[in-house]
């Protein structure tokens, strides 16, 4: 099948390269010219294991291509994959400007019937709004081209994408009921995701749009509530640890997503709660649980900066901390709301200084963190400690998960460990001779 990709970011990349390696023709278009040259020469612009080799075997085969072109993209398919970005307006909800426009790009040139994916997360009634941008540039050149507006959200995670993409736990279809065209090419196109299990969900569009939404923001929630959970543990003295364990093992609970920690961040999670909360309010009724869960998470991402300063007496004069991972989780190099970010201004504020290091966002960091003085970006973990009075570890990165904690206590000034992820065990870290601060668990192993 010929495919095109409108937007070659963190989904569009993704899902164009997945799609060339099932055997499709795809050619993925972006406005940034560096980007798509780098695409061109093989280069990938953002770290997402595996991603990589999926794009080199797609570029050998001819099937993968990239351009800026909206003439070559028209031309190239009869299905369009919108995958730009929505981030938030001042108000919350999500902005559509990327997305309208791509619609009106593609109105303005189509020359055959076209069916359009919305791939985007959008509110719902947005698919309405493409297929209307669509139709007004079509009259406008008084052609007769049909054009099917479908809504196919995308559910991977960041630093598992490919993984994500190539086993998926759904695939959510929004179509028009009697569009039975549009079902027949997702079909097709989904086959080789979906031997063994029925994966593909059809439904209609506006619950498509709303499905993506729901999930991201029921997550979010959970954590949220993990987090107000690990807060009131460690004013209790209990260990959040040893709770998730008991708690996740009711079937109904499940383990996974239970994790307290230093508060969610990413490009989705807050981006997606503001856009719901936003829908909800306009739509007559408070949001009142997501509101919740926004505010507890601004708490949380603020919370380890806090425990620092705290411990310190309020002032971290004089004082350098060394901070181990800067992306808002494992395995990618993505800073967009990161919990780093505010760590790092709470102690810049208490007057620390910052030795921070991630294994694959330092250049990210670097952009995210400009004109901050009292910040030095590092090369390496070892690095980082060096002159340190306390370290923090805010990303669960693997190369962070079993340090020695002798050798942490000889480099340490103040001998204090932050574990911003519940990454360690207290007993082995107070072993060491090291103080150990961590999320709902200030009473284990004192
Ligand atoms: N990042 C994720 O993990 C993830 C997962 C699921 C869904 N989503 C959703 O997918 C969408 C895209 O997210 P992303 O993280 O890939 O964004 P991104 O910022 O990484 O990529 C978007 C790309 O679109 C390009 N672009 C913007 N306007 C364009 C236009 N008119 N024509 C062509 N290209 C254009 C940008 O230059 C950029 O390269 C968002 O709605 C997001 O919420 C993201
Ligand atoms: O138990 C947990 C799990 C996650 N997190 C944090 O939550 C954030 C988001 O993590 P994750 O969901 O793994 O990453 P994303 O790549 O943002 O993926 C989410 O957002 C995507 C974009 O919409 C969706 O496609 C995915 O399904 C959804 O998981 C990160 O800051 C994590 O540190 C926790 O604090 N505790």
């Amino acid at each position: 099948m010929k495919i095109t990709v409108i937007g070659s970011g963190y989904v569009g990349l993704v899902t164009g390269a997945c799609l060339a390696d099932t055997g499709n023709h795809v050619l993925c278009i972006d406005l940034d010219a560096g980007k798509i040259d780098r695409l061109r020469r093989g280069e990938i612009p953002i770290h997402e294991p595996g991603l990589d080799t999926v794009v080199a075997r797609g570029l050998a085969a001819g099937r993968l291509r990239f351009s800026t072109d909206y003439a070559e993209a028209v031309a190239h398919a009869a299905v369009a994959f919108i995958a730009v970005g929505t981030p938030s307006d001042e108000d919350g909800s999500a902005d559509l400007s990327h997305v309208l426009s791509a619609a009106r790009e593609l109105g303005r040139r189509m020359e055959r019937d076209t069916l359009v994916i919305v791939k985007s997360t959008v509110p719902v009634g947005t698919s309405d709004k493409v297929r209307a941008a669509v139709q007004e540039q079509l009259q406008a050149r008084g052609v007769p081209h049909k054009v099917s507006v479908a809504s196919n959200p995308e559910f991977l995670k960041e630093g598992l994408a490919v993984e994500d993409f190539m086993r998926p736990d759904r695939i959510v279809v929004g179509t028009d009921p009697d569009d039975h065209r549009a079902k027949d090419i997702f079909r097709e196109m989904y086959a080789p995701f979906n031997r063994n299990h029925e994966r593909i969900f059809f439904m209609d569009v506006r619950s498509a749009e709303f499905t993506k939404y729901a999930s991201n923001c029921m997550l979010a929630v959970r954590i949220s509530f993990m987090n107000e959970l690990a807060n009131l543990a460690d004013r209790l003295k209990v260990d959040i640890e040893q709770v998730r364990r008991g708690v996740g093992a009711d079937p109904r609970i499940g383990p996974h997503f239970l994790y307290a920690g230093a508060g969610f961040g990413g490009s989705c999670f807050p981006k997606d709660l503001r856009a719901l909360i936003h829908t909800s309010e306009e739509s007559g009724e408070p949001a009142e649980l997501m509101r919740a869960a926004q505010n507890v998470n601004l708490r949380q991402r603020r919370l380890l900066g806090q425990k620092i300063v705290a411990h310190f007496g309020g002032k971290l004069d004089g004082r350098t901390i060394a901070l181990w991972g800067l992306a808002f989780k494992a395995n990618t190099d993505d800073v967009r709301e990161a919990s780093s970010i505010d760590i790092i201004d709470a102690l810049l504020q208490a007057g620390a200084r910052v030795r921070a290091y991630d294994p694959a966002a330092l250049e990210t960091a670097a952009t995210a963190l400009k004109g901050r003085a009292g910040v030095s970006l590092v090369r390496s973990a070892a690095e980082a400690l060096e002159g340190a009075d306390a370290l923090a570890v805010v990303t669960e990165w693997l190369e962070f998960r079993s340090p020695d904690f002798d050798d942490l206590a000889r480099r340490l000034k103040s001998r204090v460990l932050f574990d911003g992820r519940n990454l360690y065990d207290p007993f082995a870290v107070r072993r060491a001779g090291l103080v150990y601060q961590g999320i709902g668990r200030s009473g284990v192993g004192e």
